[in-house]
């Protein structure tokens, strides 16, 4: 997100380097906002989306079966989800929404203590109860009690998020159990090794603007209770977008103030609908031209008549090599990747994105047609794993799968704000014969040696641990486990490592970026977004798409 970015010129060309959610919402909405502009979007496949997968196979019975290969569900309280949303409805896909309410069992998290227990992340005064009386919240209680009166950290330098919570709980043990669970299953990253400000933002702010967390909820918890309005206002952001797009305010807000009861939202058929729609209203577009292809390398300083540019090398879907030139190009790929595009024209550059590590998930999804193997008391959105755990099979967490689908309620209807189902029940449970769809999700910063090098088991390795820890943890069966369908993704390089420093880091790329390509080129996903979700990698497509039209 580079602050710095201004009006593209007229009829300007612009290359859109990656077709996940980033390059294709950015492609849309600078489409949108400058019809005059002309944008070409790469993308090495002609299937977009990138990490967003949605597999459609047959089962063991041959029966039809869509299991999600990275993401299945995105968060309701986000700028970006008010956009991803309010656009696909606009499409005429708002049937497809679905939504997961506080009150269904896909919103029960539970997390693995030492003993190999499932214990449910408190949401309730029971289950509060019952996550107390476990080992898993040792020095929790403590922590809490003395939190406000320690006191909070002078330099304002990044650090861990464990060194934070070590600091303000007085022990490791909360930081080792319920958060290390929590960032695996966000980062795929070990809580001692992720930046407390990238992960844990709201707790280094909270501590230096209240001196404690505590100090920092009791004003909060102050300040909500004064506030009587209903719906609050717009956000900048999605006001913004309401104003550039045209859109209704009230109906914009409506829909942010119904989202923001969501946890989670997801659709019908699986994710990959988001990008598939996107992608099919952009090629409508008479500005927008799709490219098969992979970019391959990125020169500045290409001048064309009186204009500079930056020009693109890529290979086409037929292995020819090409090169076309660009007023402006948007790189909306991982770091990783952005890395090898510069590495022969500037060496610079090249060492500081090669510098950003990633980390590799294993995920296996399995698939039991006619029977549930989940039992009763654990359906919930799944399972993580903490540090705490001695975890032999490196398993950082399972989604039930077939408990979130089977929670699903449609979400609005056709019209934005309809009378919400909020607490509509499991939209398939009735009369829907029962299965396990699950996926496992193994490895992260656990493959990794202290360098940071990580070591892949095979396919068959990875499946054995998989049924290893399933019947140690859920006392899957043998039979079941070996019925099932399995199938194995290594999502090589997938969430880049946000190690104490990372802001520092990602701003001074940003600002190597603007010095040598002036406004040639900007970066957009995981990498440069706020966060590492769907709606981080929007919200920021959207900003940058604002800032050059
Ligand atoms: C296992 C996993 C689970 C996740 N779960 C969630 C979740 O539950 N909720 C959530 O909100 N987020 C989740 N995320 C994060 C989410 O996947 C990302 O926020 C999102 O996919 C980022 O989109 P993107 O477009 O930035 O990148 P990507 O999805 O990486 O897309 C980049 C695209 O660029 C293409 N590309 C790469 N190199 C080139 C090149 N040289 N030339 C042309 N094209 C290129 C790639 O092929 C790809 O299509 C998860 C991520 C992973 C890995
Ligand atoms: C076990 C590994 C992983 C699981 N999901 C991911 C990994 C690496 C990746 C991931 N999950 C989420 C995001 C987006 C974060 C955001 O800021 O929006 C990413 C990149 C969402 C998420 N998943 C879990 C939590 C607590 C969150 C944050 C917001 C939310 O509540 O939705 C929990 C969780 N993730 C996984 C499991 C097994 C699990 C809980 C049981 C898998």
């Amino acid at each position: 997100m580079l602050s710095q970015l201004t009006k593209l010129p007229a009829n300007a060309r612009v290359g859109v380097v990656g077709g996940g959610v980033a390059g294709l919402t950015f492609t849309y909405f600078l489409g949108k906002l400058r019809p005059d502009v002309q944008i070409t979007l790469f993308n090495p496949e002609s299937r977009p989306g990138g990490w967003i997968h949605s597999w459609h196979t047959k089962g063991p019975d041959g029966r039809p079966v869509m299991l999600e290969r990275g993401p299945r569900t995105f968060r309701g309280v986000s700028d970006g989800t008010v956009l991803i949303l309010d656009t696909l409805m606009q499409m005429g896909h708002g049937d497809r929404i679905r939504s997961v309410g506080r009150e269904s069992s896909a919103d029960r998290k539970f997390v693995l203590d030492p003993r190999d227990r499932l214990v449910q992340v408190p949401n309730s005064l029971g289950s509060l109860a019952r996550f107390l009386a476990s080992p898993l919240s040792k020095g929790l209680l403590w922590g809490l009690a003395g939190e406000w009166a320690r006191k909070p950290r002078k330099e304002n330098v990044d650090e861990s998020a464990e060194a934070l919570l070590t600091r303000r709980f007085g022990s490791a043990y909360p930081a080792r159990n319920l958060f290390s669970a929590v960032y695996r299953g966000i980062y795929a990253d070990d809580v001692g090794r992720l930046s407390a400000q990238k992960a844990v933002g709201r707790m280094v702010r909270d501590e230096r603007a209240h001196g404690s967390l505590t100090a920092a909820a009791w004003a909060r918890w102050r300040e909500a209770r004064g506030d009587t309005s209903a719906a609050p206002e717009l956000s900048p952001l999605v006001a913004a977008y309401g104003r550039a797009l045209g859109r209704d305010p009230a109906e914009l807000r409506t829909l942010a103030h119904r989202l923001a009861q969501f946890p989670m939202l997801g659709l019908t058929g699986g994710l990959q609908q988001f990008p598939d729609a996107f992608q099919a209203a952009v090629a409508r577009f008479p500005n927008v031209a799709l490219c098969t292809g992979t970019v391959t390398g990125l020169r500045g300083g290409v001048v064309s008549g009186d204009k500079q540019g930056v020009a693109l090398e890529y290979t086409d879907a037929q292995g020819a090599q090409r090169s076309e030139e660009f007023a402006h190009v948007r790189l909306a790929v991982a770091p990783n990747r952005m890395a090898p595009l510069v590495a022969g024209a500037n060496a610079p550059l090249f060492s500081k994105l090669n510098a950003i590590r990633s980390n590799t998930v294993s995920l296996v999804n399995m698939y039991i047609p006619g029977k549930d193997i989940v039992p009763a008391q654990f359906r919930g959105f799944g399972y993580l794993v903490p540090e705490s755990n001695a975890n032999p099979e490196k398993l950082l967490g399972v989604i039930f799968d077939s408990v979130i689908e089977q929670s699903f309620a449609p979400f609005a209807g056709d019209a934005v704000g309809a009378a919400a189902p909020a607490a509509a029940p499991a939209a398939a449970a009735a009369g829907t014969p029962a299965y396990t769809k699950l996926t496992a999700m193994v490895g992260g910063s656990l493959y990794n040696d202290p360098e940071g090098n990580p070591t892949i088991p095979s396919e068959a390795e990875t499946i054995a641990r998989v049924k290893r820890a399933l019947s140690r943890h859920l006392g899957a069966s043998p039979t079941d486990l070996d019925g099932a369908q399995w199938l194995h993704t290594v999502a090589r390089d997938c969430l880049p490592q946000f190690v104490p420093g990372y802001g520092a880091q990602a701003a001074e790329i940003e600002r190597a970026v603007l010095a040598d390509y002036a406004q040639g080129v900007s970066l957009g996903g995981m990498g440069f977004a706020r966060g590492p979700g769907i709606p981080d990698v929007v919200s920021d497509a959207f900003t940058d798409a604002m800032k050059l039209h």
